[in-house]
């Protein structure tokens, strides 16, 4: 039987939601949350390090169990569900991208930084001749102009995207920046258009409305907002205000909320709030998986993790970069040090 969906769901708890438990997700825990995903009729779940294929090393965290065996216990449970993988080219290579879709992966999620999407070619083409639903997106999105972010998604349309995302990585954007950037999508590319925000300023669920009313119909949402920093839209809210909307996104609300409440909220190791440093994320416009590492580096120079994160928005430090947070938080424990004698 289909389900009739006008919206189509991602859920990231199981890739953004990586980041927040540090990448120590174990294959009985994807396995329950995939099945109970699949049984709520989540048409994508995406399963990846929170860095996407390849992620686990020393620079980005490194993952408890190996992601291809997490993404073949997902498959195996998800029902109609069909499981995505994230790559960041640069990252994750041709070769994990085709060992994910030979586990059963049905979508590839290709993405760069908002100002180089070049670099997703090869993959998006490689995903398109595996033949995977595929998805170009561009992470970062406030640090660039309306005309950038047109010109950048038009070239993932070009190399075969089927769909082209915007991620308010750092949960930066106000509802009325969404608005024009997805607009302005909207506008020029004939692809589906997507939106993934982060909670940092609380505005998630108001910027995914944004965004829906302006043509957005791929969206990403995290079961009790498990991503990084303070989570991304939370899904179970989501279906229930789309439900209330009258838009289907095909998902059943007691199940997803079921799935909330019974096996998302023992994983969490924090309640996913708005804490003083992921509301600095927001403020600071800072990519939210920064936001563990500040932590320790702040710890371990023994300084304040927002002064961290101030000093890395003002450096327009990116994805990518997070050996410049060490960096970053022993210069400011230097200058501490000097201005302290
Ligand atoms: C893969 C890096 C990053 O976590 C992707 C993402 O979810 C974002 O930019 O928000
Ligand atoms: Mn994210």
């Amino acid at each position: 039987m289909s389900i009739e969906r006008e919206l189509f769901i991602t859920e990231v708890a199981l890739r953004d939601g990586s980041h927040a438990v540090a990448h120590q997700y174990t294959t009985e825990q994807v396995t329950q949350v995939a099945k109970a995903l699949g049984e709520a009729g989540v048409p994508y779940i995406e399963v990846s390090h929170g860095d996407g294929l390849g992620g686990s090393s020393l620079q980005y965290g490194l993952s408890r169990t190996n992601e291809m065996e997490l993404i073949e216990a997902a498959v195996s449970v998800c029902g109609s569900s069909n499981i995505a993988v994230l790559v960041l080219p640069g990252i994750g290579t041709i070769k994990d991208l085709k060992e994910a879709a030979k586990l059963g992966a049905k979508m590839a999620r290709i993405g760069t930084h908002v100002t180089e999407a070049d670099v997703a070619a090869q993959h998006i083409q490689t995903a398109k001749e595996l033949g995977l639903e595929t998805v170009g997106f561009l992470m970062m999105s406030h640090m660039a102009s309306v005309h950038k972010l047109v010109e950048q998604a038009k070239l993932l349309e070009s190399y075969g995207a089927d769909t082209v995302y915007m991620f308010d990585s750092a949960g930066a954007l106000l509802p009325h920046e969404v608005k024009e950037r997805i607009h302005a999508l909207r506008q020029s590319l004939s692809v589906n258009i997507g939106f993934h925000a982060h909670n940092n300023l609380s505005l998630a669920l108001a910027n995914t409305l944004a965004a829906i009313e302006e043509g957005a119909t791929r969206i990403d949402g995290s079961i009790r907002c498990l991503g990084a920093g303070a989570g991304n839209t939370q899904t179970e809210v989501l279906v229930a205000v789309l439900d209330r909307m009258g838009i289907s996104t095909g998902i059943d609300l007691y199940k997803i909320m079921d799935t909330a409440e019974e096996i998302i909220a023992p994983i969490l190791q924090a309640p996913q709030e708005i804490t003083r440093d992921s509301l600095v994320l927001g403020y600071a416009g800072v990519y939210s998986s920064f936001l563990l590492h500040a932590q320790r580096a702040a710890k371990k120079f023994g300084i304040d993790s927002r002064d961290i994160l101030i000093e890395l928005g003002r450096q327009k430090v990116v994805g990518g970069q997070e050996d410049m947070i060490v960096d970053v938080a022993a210069e400011l424990a230097k200058n501490k040090a000097i201005y302290s004698v």
